[in-house]
């Protein structure tokens, strides 16, 4: 059984509009106008115990959709989606004590309590066994370098701090899945360098499996050794990063705009990903 399996996973967002100005918001009132949204158009993929997975794709992909989806936040219009033979929704309760997750746009933190005291609200949250917990949380603070600041509000940490404090939240309870959405965003490059060595220590070191989304390239180059592409709600290719690089190159020689093999192994990341999402369309109108 994967540990992670989603199935023509399909979601779709309404979405009230009215027309500008005083007599659109009238006319609103009285007549709501709705425009549907077809975030997820028959998403499938499934993921082993301990694999490592960049899920990428252009804005308005359907990158946090998945995600939420998978943390059981929001429930499928269609579909199917089972993390270790259970639904995420159905099943949240159970669900979310045995998941991790990180939203790098959002703090899950408390924002006026100080870290530390914000790590103990989550021990009780999840029940976990008060010595474990010391033992987990001294383990993440060291590595994470957070002693310093647990005294500190999350209001006054700085955008790495928040971010490294984040990940330990969502690690307290020893979850064996973790998503990771954004986790670098905003970050100053040695930050990004400690969130990647942390990630990828999880993973080889503790066997999490990890599910990260993010936009900086380098993230995936440095950690994934496989790659699902989306693109307006669609899986674009589920190959390694390595196989991507050769389809661009491949459909630059056939463009006649030739990629000779030296070009080919140069090509940066993010213009390997760029080619390949214009290839498909993938970006958003
Ligand atoms: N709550 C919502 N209500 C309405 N539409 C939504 C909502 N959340 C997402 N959408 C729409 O669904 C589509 C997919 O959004 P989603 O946030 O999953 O994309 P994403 O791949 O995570 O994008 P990004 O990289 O920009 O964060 C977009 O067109 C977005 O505008």
């Amino acid at each position: 059984m994967p540990h992670i399996l989603v199935d023509r996973l399909v979601k779709t967002y309404r979405i009230s509009e009215r027309d500008p100005g005083l007599a659109g918001a009238v006319r609103g009132l009285l007549r709501r106008r709705q425009r549907t949204v077809e975030a997820l158009a028959g998403v499938s993929f499934a993921l082993e115990r301990g694999e490592l997975l960049g899920f990428i794709g252009p804005n308005g992909a359907g990158k946090s959709t998945t995600i939420k989806i998978l943390a059981g936040i929001l429930r499928p219009d269609g579909g199917r989606v089972e993390v270790d033979g259970r639904d995420p929704f159905e099943d949240r309760e159970r669900h979310v004590g045995r998941i991790g997750v990180v939203f790098g746009q959002r703090t899950q933190l408390w924002w006026d309590l100080p870290i530390g005291e914000g790590f103990d609200l989550l021990r009780d949250i999840y029940r976990v066994d008060a010595a474990r917990y010391r033992r987990t949380r001294d383990e993440l603070v060291s590595l994470l370098k957070l002693e310093r600041v647990l005294d500190q509000p999350v209001r006054q940490l700085s955008l790495g701090q928040r971010m490294r404090a984040e990940i330990a939240a969502a690690l307290l309870h020893e979850p064996e899945l973790l998503f990771l959405d954004e986790p670098t965003i905003g970050l100053d490059a040695p930050s990004k360098l400690a969130v990647r060595e942390f990630v990828r220590r999880a993973n080889r070191e503790r066997g999490t499996t990890v599910l990260l989304t993010t936009h900086d390239m380098h993230d995936i180059e440095a950690l994934a050794e496989r790659v699902i592409v989306i693109g307006h709600g669609r899986v674009l290719a589920d190959s390694p990063v390595e196989a991507l690089r050769a389809q661009v190159a491949a459909a630059g020689i056939a463009a006649d705009a030739a990629i000779d093999e030296d070009e080919r192994e140069d090509l940066a990341i993010e213009e390997v990903i760029s080619r390949f999402y214009a290839m498909h369309g993938a970006h958003e109108a």
